[in-house]
């Protein structure tokens, strides 16, 4: 078989390839979300990356890749978040994937929340995800949310710095901010540091990776507060992407 039909297919090399194995339940989940998809992509605009090594290195594999430490312990107890969920990217995957951590899906589109919900019922996820059909800059001045979450995340929403100002607010004084990126740059580095200042959070990591099959490198950051965030961040909905925080 070629490289490019194993990473195609939910087989061992990709599994190696990420340094982690689903059950057999989690890969019946898996698959199951996949025929979700195709089913509500014809109501919904959720994804396009649905088939082959679209869905399972661009969707499943991207979403976890940044998770390492976290599948290690993946009983433990954990509130999550994934904010901009879309067509559940990196959410539902990290709820399979995580069997000890409750998972609030967030996006601004009630047509895909009304996705999410279903196909969360239809894996048996229910009981441990929550769906918002909300601003994430309501979410982060909810107390329902801020303040509250061992790990805060989302992948192409929007810039970093937009990114962070929606993360930091909901994070426990533990917790940790996991913004996906693909191409990050010095400049990249440099407008976050500046947004940061404002949050009073630090960048502790950042992981460069390639996916399989040349499809392209990632970037996770990782971010954590040094001091309480500012009850003013985030500002109100859509200051955040038209005033980046140090623009
Ligand atoms: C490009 S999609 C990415 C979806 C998914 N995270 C993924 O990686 O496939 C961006 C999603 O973020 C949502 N979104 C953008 N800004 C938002 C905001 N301020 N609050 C909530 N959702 C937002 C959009 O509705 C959209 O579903």
């Amino acid at each position: 078989m070629s490289n490019q039909a194993c990473f195609s297919n939910p087989g061992p090399e990709l599994w190696n390839a990420l340094g982690w194995h689903p059950s057999s339940e989690q890969l019946e989940q898996m698959i199951a979300l996949q025929a979700l998809l195709r089913q509500w992509n014809a109501r919904v605009n959720l994804t396009r990356l649905v088939e082959g090594g679209d869905y399972w290195i661009l969707q499943v594999f991207d979403s976890l890749w940044p998770l390492q430490s976290e599948l290690q312990n993946a009983q433990q107890p954990r509130r999550c978040i994934d904010i901009g969920s879309g067509g559940g990217f990196p959410g539902l995957v990290l709820a399979i994937a995580l069997p000890g951590a409750s998972i609030t899906l967030v996006d601004s589109v009630g047509r895909k929340t009304a996705a999410l919900k279903a196909m969360a019922a239809k894996l048996g996820l229910t009981s441990r995800v929550t769906v918002r059909s909300e601003r994430a800059e309501l979410t982060g001045q909810d107390h329902c949310c801020r303040g509250l979450f061992d790990l805060a995340m989302a992948r192409a929403v929007s810039t970093a710095p937009v990114v962070a100002e929606y993360l930091v607010p909901l994070l426990k004084p533990s917790g940790e901010a996991l913004l996906f990126r693909g191409h990050w740059s010095p400049n990249d580095a440099k407008d976050l540091a500046k947004a940061l200042r404002f949050l009073q959070a630090d960048l502790i990591k950042m992981e460069r990776r390639e996916l399989p099959d040349n499809r392209g490198v990632r970037h996770q950051l990782r971010l954590r507060a040094t001091l309480p965030c500012p009850a003013t961040f985030p500002r109100p909905i859509g200051v955040p992407a038209k005033n980046p925080l140090g623009s």
